[in-house]
């Protein structure tokens, strides 16, 4: 299963084809937008997000609600386009939105990929740049990592999230996936404990009244996934190295780490490892999961568990010092309009991001062209393993 996709930030929407999926998965544009929602939802966003009202339309690869094994296509449109053209009676927010868009970006803002862009595809209006390196795009990869997620329900596995922290502000709780799961749709920090949430949502408010920006660590959790997806045989095949490029390449995440990541390194190996048991009925098991689910790059059978960090958003209200691309003089940065923390919309999306790569991994181990044969030949394994 591959993906591209394609679309610029207030362009008229943004596209995404999907190939490679097997037919007969029941698949409604519906649930795909309950996923797009929860990625538009989340506190400290900006107000960008009061205006679009994310929803998928299906536009190939579906009949009748069922995939057909030929590419399947999904639109999401941005209702901002709108405010692009210099049409209609708009409202105080198309206005100013509309000024916002007419106007040329000579400022680069560091952080963003504005100054880099502007001198590698030689663009003198930072706008040019922007369009496309926005987290907009990551919209098109919710959507994606939907259909991963649905397809991957129809064979009892499951991926969730949850925010451990943001600007310094930690949720040390340990919680069960249950628990992750059952909170999934719950606080608009995405946060399960309610009195650290209160304090998440003070340190944003902080930011944002401090005209800066605060970032944060989220956690995505895979359960039930066979063991054995994924291969040690090459560098290309280790499932725990494609998770971790998929998620860094998600706009603004600088780090990813495996179950205690990266407190290994000051802990001793028996702390580490996770210990082999046996039981007739289950098979192999392990007795801990430190290690988050991974051995030589493949799953071991635990619960997948990834940690992710999400750098503070670049725009600043009180921007940093840049220069100005065109008069070469130094300037604050231009101030676009901006959220102040996405981390939990971020959670949404690197969700679906690994969701992606197992449902990958899973149709690469058994290729299958409809659902039913799909079905068949991951029981039939997890069979063999029982017995193994
Ligand atoms: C969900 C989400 C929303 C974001 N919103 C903003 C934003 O409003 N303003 C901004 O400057 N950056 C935002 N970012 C981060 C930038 O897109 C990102 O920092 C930029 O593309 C540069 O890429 P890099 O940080 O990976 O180097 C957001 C990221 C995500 C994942
Ligand atoms: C549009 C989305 O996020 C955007 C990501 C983003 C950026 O620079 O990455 C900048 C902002 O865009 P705008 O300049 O239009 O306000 C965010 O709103 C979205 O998540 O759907």
């Amino acid at each position: 299963m591959r993906f591209l996709t394609a679309g610029e930030s207030h362009g008229p929407q943004l596209t995404v084809i999907i190939e490679g999926m097997p037919a007969n998965l029941f698949l409604t544009a519906e649930e795909i937008t309950t996923e797009l929602l929860k990625r538009q939802g989340g506190y400290g966003r900006g107000r960008r997000m009061q205006i679009e009202k994310d929803t998928v339309e299906i536009m190939s690869g579906v009949r009748n609600g069922y995939t057909l094994g030929s590419p399947v296509t999904l639109v999401v449109k941005n209702d901002d386009h709108k405010h692009w053209l210099n049409i209609m009676g708009v409202s105080p927010i198309a206005e100013s939105a509309q000024e916002q868009m007419k106007r040329v970006i000579t400022k680069p803002r560091p952080g963003h990929a504005d100054l880099v862009g502007g001198m590698k595809y030689d663009h003198r209006d930072l706008r040019n740049v922007l369009e496309r390196s926005s987290a907009r795009e990551t919209a098109a990869r919710v959507a994606v990592g939907a259909v991963s997620k649905i397809l991957l329900q129809q064979l009892d596995i499951h991926v969730m999230s949850r925010v451990k922290e943001i600007g310094g502000i930690r949720d040390e709780s340990n919680y069960t996936p249950e628990e992750i799961a059952a909170g999934n749709d719950l606080n608009d920090v995405r946060c399960l404990n309610e009195t650290v949430a209160a304090q998440m949502r003070e340190r944003i408010d902080d930011a944002k009244k401090a005209g800066d920006s605060i970032g944060g660590e989220v956690e995505v959790c895979v359960v039930n996934c066979p063991p054995g997806l994924g291969s040690y045989v090459h560098y290309d095949r280790k499932l725990d190295g494609r998770i971790a490029q998929s998620v860094v390449s998600i706009n603004a995440f600088k780090g990813v780490s495996f179950g205690e990541g990266f407190k290994m390194a000051s802990m001793p190996g028996s702390s580490v490892q996770d210990p082999i048991a046996y039981n007739e009925t289950t098979g192999f098991y392990r007795l801990s999961n430190h290690l988050g689910g991974f051995e030589g790059g493949m799953t071991n059978g635990m619960p997948i568990i990834v940690n992710a960090v999400m750098k503070p958003i670049p725009t600043l209200y009180k921007p940093l010092p840049s220069v100005d691309i065109i008069s070469k003089e130094s300037y604050q940065a231009s101030i676009e309009r901006s959220d102040s923390c996405a981390v939990p919309a971020a959670s949404i999306v690197c969700e679906h991001a690994v969701a992606f790569e197992i449902a990958r991994a899973v149709l690469e181990e058994f290729q299958s062209n409809h659902m039913d044969q799909l079905k068949t030949q991951v029981e039939r394994y997890r069979e063999e393993l029982r017995h193994f």
